[in-house]
């Protein structure tokens, strides 16, 4: 394989908008692809198999997991896991793409370790912990119990926010998508002139 597309990883506690920039970098740039993550959690009504997410039973997630099939993988929330396949990257540099990823912090500093200098990590920052947490119940796509799970990770993760390479502060989405923007040319070292 000749072409290794350069890597962007969005990181953030669930709800900062991590989806919702790299769907508008998707829509921006041919040059740039999504890192389809393996998931076992179960699937939203909007959501795809084989778009969203790579849909799997825990079974079969852990036979590939022991297989060493992943990049990386974690237990984000309890008994749900989530991972990078390997064939992803693979498929995505042979279709001759740079790659967005959405993942969680660990995730996020175990995919920088390995890549380096190739991958830029971007910490996406609410405006606020409140801010966040009325988004993420706006979004109604969680159950009582799930949305608990989140805000119950949001500290945490929140704690990362110095870990990465940028910061993007996600208050008003039209001035965070021109700063998404910006963050991406920039590496990739895209000019106007
Ligand atoms: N480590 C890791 N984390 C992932 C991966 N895919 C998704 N995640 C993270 O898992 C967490 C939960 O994602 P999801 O269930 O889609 O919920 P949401 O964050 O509320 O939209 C988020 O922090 C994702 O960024 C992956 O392949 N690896
Ligand atoms: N800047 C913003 N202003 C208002 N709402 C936003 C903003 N960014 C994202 N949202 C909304 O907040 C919710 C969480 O965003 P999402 O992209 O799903 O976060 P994540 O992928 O990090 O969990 C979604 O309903 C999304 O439409």
């Amino acid at each position: 394989m000749d072409f290794k597309g350069k890597m962007f990883v969005f990181t953030a506690p669930s709800g900062a908008g991590k989806t919702t920039i790299v769907r508008h970098l998707l829509k921006t740039y041919d040059f740039l692809d999504f890192s389809i993550s393996a998931t076992t959690r179960e699937k939203r009504d909007h959501e795809e198999n084989g778009r969203d997410y790579y849909f799997m039973s825990p079974e079969e997630f852990r036979y590939r997991a022991e297989n060493d099939e992943f990049v990386e993988w974690e237990e984000v929330y309890e008994d749900q896991f989530y991972g990078t396949l390997k064939s992803e990257v693979t498929r995505l540099w042979e279709n001759k793409k740079h790659i967005a990823f959405d993942i969680d912090v660990r995730g996020a500093t175990n995919i920088k370790k390995l890549y380096g200098d190739d991958c830029l990590a971007i910490f996406v920052k609410p405006p606020s912990i409140e801010t966040l947490i009325s988004r993420l119940e706006r979004r109604r796509t969680e159950s009582e119990e799930s949305l608990k799970k989140r805000i119950a990770r949001v500290k945490r993760e929140m704690n990362y926010e110095n870990s990465f390479d940028r910061i993007l502060v996600n208050d008003l989405l039209e001035v965070t998508f021109k700063e998404a923007e910006f963050i991406v040319e920039g590496f990739l070292g895209i000019t106007d002139e």
